[in-house]
């Protein structure tokens, strides 16, 4: 079977399954594997949430801009904890820092930089890419296609040279040096403010937007988790719900399947529109349950902007929903958001 899902196939929405379907016809695409995130993507013929294979050709623009756009987190042991963190004193300064913490920036949509907490530790996360070295590197594949094959969204392997892998791996290396420099600058606000006492707090990085060449074969990854080894990945659930951390089983038959890649976020279970309808179908006293938990997303009327709404828990699915169709992931830890920072492009 050329095509597997690692989620229930009959709610995959209904134009990202067409486009789907259209891709799996094409003779030079090997094997392809569907996460549970899968959702249309109108720039692409491929929806997001999806790894696949090729042997001969490889498709450079498949990822759009953002190659090497990933997730870090920095682990900190609740030990270490000092007290809570005083969103009242210090949330506008954590912000404001995080905004200059890069010459980039995190990018807008749904890159963030969060400070999440489970039982056992306080995380740093953060989600951002290459930025402005994507854009360059995209621009050059626009040339290799214009030059090579007009048309056309492939290229043949021989033109993956050295000198182009380099090139690619450099952008990738970009990527996962910003998100490193965000995770320490903020861990260094933490010490500075007295939040947690100096240690050696556990680093660890994914990506899931990256062609990953390999001796025989080229993977894909369009919104889907690199694993590696028994290395952990952060799965980002949403803005109000927090984290899944998870580490792939080496021993189940179908992480091969899955082209040793998970979700790269939780995936919708309601359409914006629905999310805004449930939250308005809501009681009051949920509602100010989580106006008590995130004080610093109101606007000024005292409620939140539909565009972060459309951003709580309840529009996506939960963690058990990500597990259960992903059996090669082994469940390391979930968190809970403290505080996150978003939207800070350039
Ligand atoms: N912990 C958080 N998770 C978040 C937040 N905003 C979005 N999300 C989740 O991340 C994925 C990835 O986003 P994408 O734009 O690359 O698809 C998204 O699907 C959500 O599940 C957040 O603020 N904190």
């Amino acid at each position: 079977m050329k095509t597997v899902y690692f989620t229930d196939s009959s709610g995959v929405e209904q134009n990202a399954l067409l486009s789907l379907l259209a891709f799996e016809e094409k003779e030079s695409i090997g094997q392809i594997a569907v996460f549970p995130d899968i959702h249309y993507c109108s720039e692409r013929s491929i929806p997001v949430g999806v790894a696949f294979q090729t042997t001969d050709v490889f498709l450079p623009l498949v990822t759009g801009k953002d190659m090497g756009c990933g997730v870090a987190y920095l682990r900190i042991p609740r030990q270490q904890v000092l007290r809570p963190f005083d969103k009242a004193r210090h949330y506008r300064a954590f912000e404001r820092e995080v905004h200059g913490m890069t010459d980039e920036g995190l990018g807008g949509g749904n890159h963030f930089l969060a400070l999440e907490a489970s039982d056992d530790y306080w995380y740093i996360i953060v989600h951002t890419g290459s930025r402005n070295l994507g854009i360059y590197m995209y621009q050059h594949n626009c040339e290799l296609l214009q030059q090579y094959n007009p048309g056309h969204d492939w290229l043949p392997l021989e033109l993956a040279t050295p000198e182009y892998r380099r090139e690619y791996d450099r952008v990738l290396t970009y990527a996962a040096s910003r998100r490193r420099e965000f995770v320490y600058k903020a861990y260094d606000f933490l010490l500075r403010n007295r939040y947690v006492l100096p240690g050696e707090p556990v680093f660890a990085d994914s990506c899931h937007n990256l062609l990953e060449f390999k001796a025989d074969s080229v993977i894909h990854r369009k919104g889907s988790t690199q694993l590696l080894g028994e290395g952990e990945v952060v799965i980002p659930l949403s803005m109000s719900r927090g984290s899944l951390i998870v580490k792939p089983n080496r021993w189940d038959a179908s992480l091969e399947q899955a082209l040793w890649s998970c979700a790269h976020g939780a995936g919708r279970q309601h359409s914006r529109t629905d999310t805004l309808k449930h939250w308005h179908s809501l009681k009051k006293a949920e509602k100010d349950a989580y106006r008590q938990r995130f004080p610093e997303l109101l606007n000024r009327q005292g409620d939140f902007d539909s565009s972060i709404l459309q951003e709580f828990d309840f529009a996506y699915k939960d963690s058990t929903a990500l597990l259960a169709t992903q059996p090669y992931l082994i469940r390391c830890d979930e968190t809970q958001p403290i505080v996150t920072v978003k939207f800070t492009g350039i």
